[in-house]
């Protein structure tokens, strides 16, 4: 049965990036993905602007929306402080396998979940199933309509604290208006936007952060 677009970006990364070191993990994916199939990973540049949100963050306890291949976990977990930990949702099991292999390699492991399903029915599992209390970072990167649904969801799950950060990936491509709309007029995030780039493309995206005030 031949290969999925995802398989042959992690062979790319078992061939060509050093195991146990995650920045050659992400270039791998990087060169791949400029040079033979574009793949809606968070890339080199909007990956800057991820860095440098967790970095400020400094997160014991990070939630991702949409693992895909693993890409931005990757680029988060190298991140995180000893003991913090990186919780991941997908719901494409064969997207789920690629990226438990693409942690794996990048050895970041330890500090990953990967938690498979809908982020609908993961969220509120998040406190009991999952022990965790809150979240001091959500990178939200899946169904961009689930953007605000699951923002609200978050809220009432009572899971964010003050100052817990949201970061929203494709805000311009492909678009989450009713998500802008919703979280710029909410009195209770103080909103920035961070024009950048598609990954491995010209078109012009964003991001935007949102940190909750409590
Ligand atoms: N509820 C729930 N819970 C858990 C889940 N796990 C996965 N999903 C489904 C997520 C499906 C993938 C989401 N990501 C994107 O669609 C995406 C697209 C583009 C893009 C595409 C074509 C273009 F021409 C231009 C840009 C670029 C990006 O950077 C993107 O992130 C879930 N849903
Ligand atoms: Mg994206």
């Amino acid at each position: 049965m031949n290969q999925s677009k995802e398989q042959r970006i992690l062979d790319f990364v078992l061939q060509n990036a050093v195991r146990g070191d995650p920045r050659s993990v992400v270039d791998a994916i990087d060169k791949y993905c400029t040079q033979k199939e574009w793949a809606m990973n968070v890339g080199s540049e909007k990956g800057i602007i991820l860095d440098k949100t967790v970095e400020e963050v400094n997160p014991s306890v990070a939630l991702e929306l949409g693992t895909y291949c693993g890409y931005s976990a990757v680029r988060i977990a190298r991140l995180l402080k000893p003991g913090a930990r990186l919780l991941t949702v997908e719901f494409n099991p064969e997207f789920a396998a690629v990226a438990k292999q693409t942690i794996e390699f990048a050895g970041v492991q330890d500090k990953v979940k990967i938690l498979e399903g809908p982020s609908e029915e993961i969220i509120p599992q998040l406190k009991k199933k999952y022990e965790v209390d809150t979240l001091d970072f959500v990178f939200l990167d899946h169904w961009k309509d689930r953007y605000t649904p699951d923002t609200i969801l978050i809220q009432e799950c009572n899971l964010l604290r003050k100052g817990s950060v949201l970061l929203a990936d494709n805000v311009i491509i492909p678009g989450a208006p009713e998500f802008l709309k919703y979280i710029r007029n909410n009195p209770r995030f103080q909103c920035t936007n961070y024009p950048s780039h598609l990954e491995y493309m010209k078109a012009e995206d964003a991001m935007e952060k949102a940190v909750f005030l409590g």
